[in-house]
């Protein structure tokens, strides 16, 4: 058990304190959370505080259930009395309780983000909206600042003045908040809207909540936003303790409203404020410590703060470089079974990335070297609903089973209702047909439900027929198309759906480069085993996550996946502000970096990128590590400016249909000596040419490979510079 006596000086003084408003700022791993937890214990042993007295608020669910464990590990029994939860949890115990007085029902429903779309949905048939014009997104965002801002539907209708555009927003905003009212519905930014109002509207009900809490703890302080500093100060009254910690170099949501002024001015706001510095690393070994330190020094819009740590070393970071992306999770998974054998424990490992959909190729090579893997945060990408809902279609294709029908018959939405369904399965029974051979054969029901359904057959044999002479991914673009499920997101601005599928395509692109000779059941047959049953919390498995996710978290060992240009600083992040978006992204990587207590892997691969449109190149971050700290193994890199490649492949580019694609593409001729790129195994030259098949040598590790020449994701050396 830990006890005082195991705490350096400051740490000592920051839980032992009896200032009234205190300030932690400290870098990361330097013990900030450790003595939040410690000064709630001391606060109940010591002072003889009522452990329901006293507030934590942390920034993740999964922090909150952290803490709360080491509070019950000090004090079993009424460590469980102390409130330890995210601010929106908070908010939903304080508006079940006293919503009434704001004339809502408490038991109002707290929306998610399906149930927001689903609403403006609505709205947008409503008024004939059209989603191009006015993309969800900027709906909500639009929403969000008028709530925000306390305009109402009626002055925003003032402010649109005549503008048509103004005026449409202003509709939809209006409508949105009267379902709400209707439905009794809060969402995520209402919970503290809400809260804060009822708290200014009416004194009782918040003296009432200033007298619940006497000692406020906020972990994670950096990354504040005003609404909620707002809860705060009403929550603090004049009274109350408020203790509060953080890392500037830590502030990773200003995107969505995160101000670090806040912690930085809290010294105004809270007088007199006693402010304590930690500045020994606990955490992390030297070299990643002083790795870490030499990436966020970049950073010109900071206060300079350095830690140290006394802990020994082992060995430097190490920055992985490989010819292509499969490889690049391959060799993290391949790491992390030696580890295993050497005694690691696979929850000790952790992988982090940028963005979700860079989950899939990790995923992939953890089920292919049979790693158990959790997800934080997120959903397996196989399990994701438009990669389910793509293999389905491919599944009609192969075998056209039920389960499959019944998930994509009437996705994107063909109308076909409940009855319509019913009859089919009833006729299914009949026959013992499967409810494909049903609506093949038969003529199930009449109308226009009759219609869709023979439409529908049409297109699923035309994808048959073609199958045996196309190669899957072109196949799966093909269905995207016909089907309409492409433009269905498309009109949704899905873009993560539609990045998610691209994935999938070069997904199946390795796969049949790999087996050559492999079929669609085989590939389907394969993947099945990837909808892997989710792992529990608390076993052993290997921790998959987005950096955002990891904050605040530690593990033995950190991978980070996909450190290139592009994807990790990511160019949409830098996109508004250059200077801006770089510094949080710079931030978000020292995030990541220091998550890791002993040995730390940055991972990135060179190759063709369908995401970025571009050749990947190493993400400056890797470059900004002080070499003492660093070393670089795998394929040399080249950190020359990124080269635009015109590949055969256009995946989702606006183009004629496949078929026109196919019978006008000219045919490349190949000799022996010929320079290819590929879009996974990078560059080659051509050994062999013969009846349609290419074998190439590729740089380490790939080797000698047999490729179709017709495949898209090879080509002829034709840069264009
Ligand atoms: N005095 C100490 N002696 C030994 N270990 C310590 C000490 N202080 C903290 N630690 C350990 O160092 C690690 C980092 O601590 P903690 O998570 O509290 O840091 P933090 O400042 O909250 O980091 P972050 O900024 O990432 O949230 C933990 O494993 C903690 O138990
Ligand atoms: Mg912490």
């Amino acid at each position: 058990m830990v006890s005082i006596e195991m705490l350096n000086e400051n740490q000592k003084k920051a839980v032992l304190t009896s200032s009234q408003y205190v300030r932690i700022i400290a870098g990361a791993g330097s013990g900030k959370t450790r003595v939040l937890t410690m000064r709630i214990a001391h606060l109940i042993e010591q002072c003889h505080v009522w452990p329901n007295k006293i507030l934590a608020i942390t920034f993740t669910n999964k922090a909150a259930n952290e803490m709360k464990e080491r509070i019950r590990q000090v004090l079993p029994e009424q460590g469980n009395a102390v409130f330890i939860s995210t601010i929106h949890s908070l908010c939903v115990r304080i508006l079940r309780e006293d919503i009434p007085a704001m004339g809502m029902p408490r038991n109002f429903t707290v929306m998610d983000a399906d149930d927001q779309r689903s609403i403006l949905k609505e709205a947008y048939k409503e008024f004939g909206l059209d989603k191009q014009t006015y993309t969800f997104g900027s709906m909500l965002d639009y929403i969000a600042n008028n709530k925000a801002a306390e305009i109402s539907p009626e002055r925003a209708y003032v402010f649109a003045g005549d503008l048509r555009g103004e005026n449409d927003k202003a509709k939809v905003y209006e409508y949105y908040v009267n379902r709400q009212q209707a439905i009794y519905a809060l969402d995520f930014d209402d919970l503290l809207l809400y809260t804060v109002r009822m708290f200014r509207q009416f004194a009782e009900i918040q003296a009432k909540w200033v007298q619940r809490f006497h000692y406020i703890h906020v972990d994670e302080f950096q990354d504040i936003d005003k609404i909620q500093y707002d809860l705060i100060q009403l929550l603090a009254g004049n009274d109350n303790s408020v203790y509060v910690v953080g890392d500037p170099d830590q502030t990773i949501y200003t995107w969505r409203g995160a101000d670090v002024n806040i912690i930085m001015n809290f010294e105004k706001d809270y007088q007199p404020c006693e402010t304590i510095v930690l500045n020994e690393n606990y955490r992390s070994t030297p070299s990643i410590l002083n790795g870490a330190n030499a990436l966020i020094h970049n950073n010109r819009n900071r206060v300079e703060k350095d830690l140290f740590t006394s802990r020994p070393d082992n060995g430097a970071i190490t920055h992985y470089s490989s010819a292509g992306e499969e490889y690049e999770a391959t060799w993290i998974a391949c790491k992390i079974n030696e580890l295993h054998k050497q005694g690691q424990r696979y929850r000790d490992c952790a992988i982090l990335y940028r963005s979700n959909y860079l989950s899939r190729a990790l995923e992939k090579a953890m089920i292919e070297q049979r790693i158990p893997y959790v997800i934080y945060g997120g959903i397996k990408f196989y399990e994701r609903a438009e990669i389910k809902d793509a293999l389905c279609y491919l599944r009609m294709v192969c075998g056209s089973d039920d389960l499959a029908l019944m998930r994509i018959i009437n996705v994107p939405r063909r109308g076909l209702g409940n009855k319509t369904m019913d009859t089919i399965v009833q006729r299914a029974r009949e026959t013992g047909k499967t409810m494909y051979e049903v609506i093949r054969d038969e003529k199930v029901v009449s109308g226009k439900a009759q219609t869709t359904i023979e439409n529908f057959v049409k297109m699923v044999e035309k994808w048959k027929n073609l199958a045996p002479s196309t190669p899957i991914s072109r196949l799966l673009e093909m269905i995207l198309l016909d089907s309409g499920y492409r433009s269905m997101l498309e009109a949704d601005k899905e873009n993560e759906r539609l990045e998610n599928l691209k994935e999938l395509i070069t997904d199946i692109e390795s796969y049949t480069i790999n087996y050559p000779d492999s079929s669609l059941e085989e590939y389907l047959q394969l993947v099945s085993l990837y909808g892997d049953k989710g792992a529990e919390d608390g076993g052993d498995h290997v921790q998959l996550m987005t950096v955002h996710a990891a904050k605040g978290l530690e593990f033995d060992t950190v991978f980070v996946y996909g450190m290139s240009e592009g994807i990790f600083p990511n160019d949409r992040a830098m996109q508004e502000s250059q200077l801006k978006g770089l510094e949080e992204e710079r931030r978000l990587a020292y995030v990541a970096f220091t998550r890791a207590q002993n040995k730390l892997y940055l991972t990135e691969s060179s190759g063709f990128s369908y995401i970025l449109s571009r050749i990947k190149v190493p993400s400056r971050f890797i470059k900004e590590i002080d070499p003492q700290y660093i070393e670089h193994i795998g394929a040399t890199f080249d950190t020359g400016k990124p080269k635009e490649i015109k590949l055969h492949s256009a995946l989702f580019e606006d183009e004629a249909p496949f078929e026109e694609r196919l019978a006008s593409k000219p045919r490349t001729k190949w000799k022996k000596g010929d320079h290819v790129r590929h879009a996974a195994f990078g560059e080659g030259i051509v050994l062999e040419y013969s009846e349609g098949m290419l074998k190439i040598a590729f740089a380490f590790p790939f080797g000698v490979r047999k490729i179709m020449a017709t495949h898209p994701s090879i080509q002829k050396a034709e840069e264009v510079e």
